[in-house]
């Protein structure tokens, strides 16, 4: 038995879905992700989350075209992204794309947008988490050897809270789960409005 759907490939929000005692089951969705001119890297983030959970909702629906839309349970999408003046930060294209950013970051302090979707017959509904990071000062070289460890590629930033790069923060103000891909108490929140049980398995 499922509660829901994760539209997700991150490993990382898998985990974190987990940790919560919550059973669900991973769909494929593909979502390109380009920020528009006229958008803030707020509403980037939010629309992409949603646009992941309802692509995961049109997906399940499409397939079960007879069902009773009430009978799917609901799809969740996420995106994690990093803002610095303004700017925004997805995951690092190369060696040289990771020396600029966490050279940038360096010795800093950089925000992390996250957001949480959920998609059921009763539409969509998305919030949000900020969360505001303090690096040290990194060296180019420590930088370099970070990203031959293979972690940053795949990560907003260029970075893993909650692996190697865990020793480049100094400060942490917001939530952790948000940082590393999916705010487990904004998750919680939307979990209880669309009636998905969680700590499923968790009683004593
Ligand atoms: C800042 C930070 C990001 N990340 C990860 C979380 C996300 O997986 C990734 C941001 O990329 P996203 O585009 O949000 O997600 P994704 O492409 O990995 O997965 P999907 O779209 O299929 O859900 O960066 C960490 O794991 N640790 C960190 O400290």
């Amino acid at each position: 038995m499922v509660d829901l759907y994760l539209a997700s490939q991150s490993p990382r929000r898998r985990e974190l879905l987990a940790q919560i005692g919550v059973q669900y089951q991973v769909l494929e969705v593909n979502v390109p992700e380009r920020q528009q001119s006229n958008e803030s890297p707020r509403e980037y983030v939010q629309r992409l989350a949603q646009e992941k959970s309802q692509a995961g909702w049109r997906c399940l629906t499409d397939a079960n075209r007879r069902a009773d839309a009430k009978m799917v349970c609901p799809v969740l999408g996420a995106d994690t992204l990093i803002e610095f003046q303004g700017r925004v930060l997805e995951k690092p294209e190369n060696e040289a794309d990771e020396v600029a950013m966490l050279g940038a970051l360096s010795g800093q302090t950089h925000r992390v947008l996250s957001a949480v979707a959920l998609t059921s017959e009763r539409g969509t509904a998305v919030k949000l988490s900020v969360t505001d990071v303090r690096f040290r000062p990194l060296s180019e070289q420590e930088v370099r050897r970070y990203w031959r460890t293979g972690e940053p590629a795949d990560k907003a930033g260029g970075y893993g809270i909650q692996g190697l790069g865990a020793v480049f923060v100094e400060h942490l103000s917001g939530s952790y789960s948000g940082v590393v891909g999916l705010p487990l108490n904004e998750t919680r929140e939307l979990l209880e409005d669309y009636g998905v049980a969680y700590w499923i398995g968790q009683d004593a």
